[in-house]
């Protein structure tokens, strides 16, 4: 667990760039920093690997104030992920990876072994590995950044914007692979954005901040979502908040009805309530001509239907 205890950052001109931010960020899930240019987000993040430090109060690492912890030791036990991957232009793809493992003394062949393990991990073909990152696209790129974070297995990943740089079909398929990849290493991981959709999208926790460097919510996207704290939050959250926030919940407690002789799922949206959430649902049910969604197991057999009236209910409850 990663702790921020009243922690401030004022710079040398007097700009206060964090205001005692206290926070708690788990574990094995994903804690997102988000909110506006300029309120503190990647300071507040070089803090917790001393590429900052801090005027006042504490960051702890599992109990440990940070700043009594050599940086380089940290640093061995937190990974770090920035925009434009920020790779060495003139190492190979499979050396940019293994640069920690190489730096900490591994020989040659198990850091570059590692390297290529990671390699596929991240979603990138092992042909890539010869290649020098100018002869790879920026989402290829950013996903060798990933794979070089992981490389020495840290327990922490910091990610500062790592996904920006890249157009949205990237970007989409990016986080796709981080939430994937997450679900399978389990790192407690800081990102930061200013994308409030990236946000929720990706954050067990989101914390939101506003210019200044102060707290102004933290919380799981869905209260998130269902409940801001003020106005500048609701604000930032812009709008549908009510439909965003029915793709948090599981479609798999609603009632389901026998299907009506004849309906089908040609010619009918359909979902699948093991894995879809209320917000898919509700939209198989709005392409549906007679507005009965309708729900099929992972082998496309029909469960049963649901129709508008109990999904208007189901997103009220
Ligand atoms: N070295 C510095 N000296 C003085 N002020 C700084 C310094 N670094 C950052 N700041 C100021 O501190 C505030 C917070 O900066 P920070 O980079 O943490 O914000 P951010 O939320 O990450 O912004 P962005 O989304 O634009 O990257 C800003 O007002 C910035 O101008």
């Amino acid at each position: 667990m990663i702790t921020f205890d009243g922690v401030t950052k004022r710079y040398a001109d007097g700009t206060v760039a964090v205001d005692d931010l206290s926070l708690e960020v788990p574990n094995g899930a994903i804690t997102v920093f988000v909110g506006p240019s300029g309120c503190g987000k990647t300071t507040s993040l070089r803090m917790i690997n001393r590429m900052i430090d801090p005027t006042e109060g504490r960051i702890l690492l599992d109990g440990k104030d940070v700043t009594t912890v050599d940086p380089a030791t940290l640093r061995r036990g937190i990974g770090y992920v920035i925009q434009q991957a920020g790779l060495f232009p003139h190492r190979r793809i499979v050396d940019n990876i293994a640069t920690v493992p190489f730096l900490l003394g591994w020989d040659k062949k198990k850091a570059r072994d590692r390297a290529m393990e990671l390699l596929e991990r991240v979603g990138l073909d092992p042909k890539m590995a010869r290649r020098y990152p100018f002869q790879l696209s920026g989402g290829q790129q950013q996903r060798v950044g990933v794979a070089r974070a992981l490389a020495a297995d840290p327990p922490v990943l910091l990610m500062d914007e790592p996904f920006s740089a890249v157009d949205p079909i990237v970007r989409t398929s990016l986080q796709e692979e981080l939430l994937r990849l997450q679900s399978e290493l389990h790192k407690t991981i800081v990102f930061v954005t200013h994308d409030i959709d990236e946000a929720v999208k990706l954050g067990d926790t989101v914390a939101v901040l506003r210019v200044g460097g102060k707290l102004a919510q933290v919380a799981a996207p869905a209260d998130l979502l269902s409940d801001p704290a003020d106005d500048f939050v609701r604000e930032f959250l812009g709008r549908d908040r009510g439909i965003r926030r029915l793709g948090f919940v599981p479609a798999k407690n609603l009632a389901l009805d026998p299907a009506p002789e004849g309906v089908t799922p040609e010619g009918h949206g359909t979902f699948n309530p093991a894995r879809d959430s209320l917000r898919a649902a509700l939209d198989a049910s709005l392409l549906s001509p007679d507005g009965l969604a309708v729900a099929v197991d992972d082998d496309g057999r029909v469960l049963g239907v649901v129709g508008q009236a109990a999904l208007v209910g189901a997103a009220r409850g």
